[in-house]
């Protein structure tokens, strides 16, 4: 008789990483010379499918570093990374998610449509909007959004937008999810909810979850499975988290190292403290609640757990210690000192005196704080990292998951329908939902489109009014000009949010492209659509407004030159003002660069000061500059063909007669041919900043190297 098929395994991935170091060049700002930055050092672990585990550490200890590594964001210098044993390949983009720690979405769309849309970005083409729909309502359900899946994003809690994050990562079914900081800035109860609903996804769903924590609460700390402990880009510990009875996992490891976790104080506080401050701060912190009567100082005893001479203030002691033989032997006595009787009274004091006896024996606890007094907090933690690289845990770490460990079939725990895209959905998907995006979010802030309407028509309709139906003398004429410079400069100013568009959207956008869903051109394109209908539509009008009521030639060609112009300006000064936003790294130096480059611009539009009389240093700028040839051929195109009759005191000062004579005297040119190269010539400068925008978009500001970004550039 055949014997029975074994039980198929679960699909899931399960991540192991074998010394990776990470270094990064960087430049020393006070002799400007660069140097190698060494980030993190010789890190070995593993993430069994559907277990959770937790990066910890101070700030700056590398967790972050490490996430992106293990996410394959950036490339380790050395060491390897397997996912289900084997190395990752393109496979990986489509069986992870990452949640960033800044939660950056449109504030303006409910939960709802933020959703939708990530899912028709994350979800193959075929996938059809019943389909899509189910998925959401199955991601709102898990992480119990539903309260507010018509809510505004901007108007969620904290917890709810965390947990909108780790949702839209959900709706493409990873098997691995990255999250950095997913508690950070949310209160206790909040963090607590989130950490359970992702415990739960890993245990009930058989997905792997790695994320870091900065220093959780001591109720967060026990749902993890697994936790690791980095200092200064070393590892402390890796390995089981705690269990109530405390002895195990890292509390265990670091009380049985001589470091036991007191009873009255948060444990992760405890460990995080431990290899964030050296003994020397520690002495000095308990002086100081000493000097200032603190009854905390008495009863603290933090620096006890940390240093079996807190409580004592003899700093000095540890500083002058010649040996550490000397240092052990004092360290021995202040600890019988600690065990014998804390500086707290009572029960308490006995207690806790004895059950850190038991925790770990006292000459133990003595030898681990003279060693820790005996160094810097640098060489305390290297010392740690040896101790660690020397511990079974550690050995159990850098060993391979077992086949029964692994995940039955990695192919189709990676997904792989043959699909070798970098993105699940074709281009006009990708530009189709970022222009749905954009458009809902405008017409959910009206204020920024009323702003630019008013901007545009108020303006078009104010300066009408004040060159109300211009005579046709030779004051007249030169109203004119002045008329044409006012509206042209003007129509260049009216888009200026547009310079705060990249640095403000420049997360959602690194989150998502970062995450595959779409690439910077599909992005760029979208985004570039979105707005058209706003400034062409608004602009045209403002220029026939204008136009009719300055009282100019009633040529419907002319007429339409001038619309012409005044569109092709508004393309060239949004696409100016795009350029300056994605070479900005924030809003604010955004605006300071535009300010002065309009300011040059609107100077040396010819209007202000005459070509040939601008110093030779500048005038390049006028040679160049869209808005010049945009006032140049907006003149040419009114003036030529226009005649005006003097009156005699007019003609006793030389008056001008004709609009040929007025744009010599400005140094315009008197040529109607002119017109359309001059509007080539801001077409083409409007393409030119579009293309830097384009680039800056993808290349700078992004934490990735330029290679990762060039790379990421070609693939399609
Ligand atoms: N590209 C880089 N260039 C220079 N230094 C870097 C770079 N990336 C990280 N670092 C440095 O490496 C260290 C670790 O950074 P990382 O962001 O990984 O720390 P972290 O533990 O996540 O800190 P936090 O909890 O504050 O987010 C920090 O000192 C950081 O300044």
């Amino acid at each position: 008789m055949a014997s029975p098929a074994p039980p198929s395994k679960k699909a899931g991935a399960a991540l192991e990483w074998r010394g990776l170091g990470f270094e990064v060049p960087a430049k020393d700002p006070k002799t400007g010379k660069t140097f190698t930055k060494r980030i993190l050092s010789s890190i070995s672990g593993k993430a069994k499918a559907g277990t959770l585990t937790l990066l910890m550490g101070p700030s700056g200890a590398g967790k972050t570093s490490l996430l992106r590594l293990l996410s394959r964001r950036v490339t380790p210098t050395e060491g390897t990374i397997l996912l289900n044993g084997h190395a990752p390949d393109y496979r990986f983009r489509r069986v992870h998610g990452f949640v960033e720690q800044e939660v950056a979405m449109f504030d303006t769309l409910t939960v709802r449509e933020i959703l939708s849309s990530t899912a028709r970005l994350k979800l193959p083409e075929r996938v059809g909007a019943q389909e899509l729909e189910e998925r959401v309502n199955k991601v709102v359900d898990a992480l119990d959004i539903s309260k507010c899946v018509d809510t505004q994003v901007g108007k969620c809690s904290g917890g709810e937008k965390r947990r909108l994050a780790v949702a839209a990562e959900l709706l493409g079914e990873p098997s691995l999810i990255f999250l950095d900081e997913p508690t950070s800035g949310l209160d206790g109860a909040s963090a607590l909810n989130v950490m359970t609903i992702l415990r739960r996804l890993a245990h009930e769903q058989n997905r792997t979850i790695i994320c870091t924590i900065h220093q959780p609460r001591a109720s967060l700390m026990p749902l993890a499975d697994q936790l690791l402990l980095l200092a200064d880009g070393r590892q402390v510990y890796a390995g089981p988290t705690w269990t109530d009875g405390r002895r195990d996992g890292m509390l265990g490891y670091l009380a049985a190292l001589g470091f036991p976790s007191p009873s009255f104080e948060n444990p992760a506080d405890f460990v995080v403290d431990l290899v964030n401050s050296s003994a020397e701060e520690d002495r000095a912190v308990a002086a100081a609640d000493k000097d200032a009567g603190s009854p905390a100082a008495g009863t603290d005893g933090k620096a006890a757990e940390h240093s079996a001479e807190a409580g004592r203030s003899d700093a000095d002691e540890a500083e002058q210690a010649a040996s550490l033989r000397a240092a052990v032997h004092a360290a021995k006595e202040a600890a019988q000192e600690t065990a014998d009787g804390l500086d707290v009274t009572g029960w308490q004091a006995e207690s806790e005196a004895a059950r850190l006896s038991a925790l770990a024996p006292s000459d133990r606890i003595a030898e681990a704080a003279a060693i820790r007094a005996a160094r810097s907090r640098a060489e305390f933690i290297e010392w740690l990292a040896a101790q660690f690289s020397a511990s079974r845990l550690s050995e159990e770490g850098r060993t391979a998951l077992t086949p029964d460990e692994l995940p039955a079939d990695p192919l189709a725990a990676a997904g792989d329908d043959g699909h070798r895209s970098r993105f699940p959905t074709g281009f006009c998907t990708q530009v189709g939902v970022v222009l749905r995006r954009v458009f809902l979010f405008k017409l959910r802030e009206p204020e920024a489109v009323a702003s630019l309407a008013a901007s545009v028509l108020m303006m078009s309709v104010i300066v009408g009014m004040v060159y109300w139906q211009l005579p046709l003398t030779t004051s007249g004429l030169q109203d004119r000009l002045g008329f044409l410079s006012l509206f042209l400069i003007s129509i260049a100013f009216s888009p200026l949010d547009l310079v705060l568009l990249i640095p403000r959207e420049r997360s959602v956008f690194l989150r998502d492209t970062n995450a595959n869903l779409y690439g910077t051109l599909a992005f760029y394109v979208g985004r570039t659509l979105a707005d058209i209908p706003f400034h062409v539509g608004f602009s045209a009008v403002g220029a026939v407004i204008a136009y009719w009521m300055a009282g100019f030639q009633a040529d419907a060609a002319k007429c339409g030159i001038f619309v012409l112009l005044t569109v092709i300006l508004m393309f060239g000064t949004t696409s100016l003002f795009m350029a300056v936003g994605s070479l900005s790294p924030n809003v604010a130096t955004a605006n300071g660069i535009v300010s002065i480059v309009l300011l040059l611009a609107m100077l040396f539009s010819g209007i202000f000061v005459a070509q040939e009389n601008t110093p030779v240093v500048f005038r390049w700028i006028g040679d160049i500059s869209y808005l010049r040839f945009g006032v140049e051929a907006a003149a040419t195109s009114e003036l030529t063909g226009l005649s005006v009759s003097c009156t005699p005191q007019e003609a006793a000062l030389g008056c001008v007669t004709t609009g040929a004579q007025l744009l010599e005297r400005n140094s315009f040119n008197t040529d109607l041919d002119y017109i359309w190269p001059a509007m080539g010539w801001i077409v083409l400068q409007g393409v030119i900043f579009r293309v830097i925008s384009l680039g800056g978009l993808h290349f700078l500001f992004t934490k990735q190297t330029l290679g990762e970004r060039w790379r990421a550039a070609f693939e399609w």
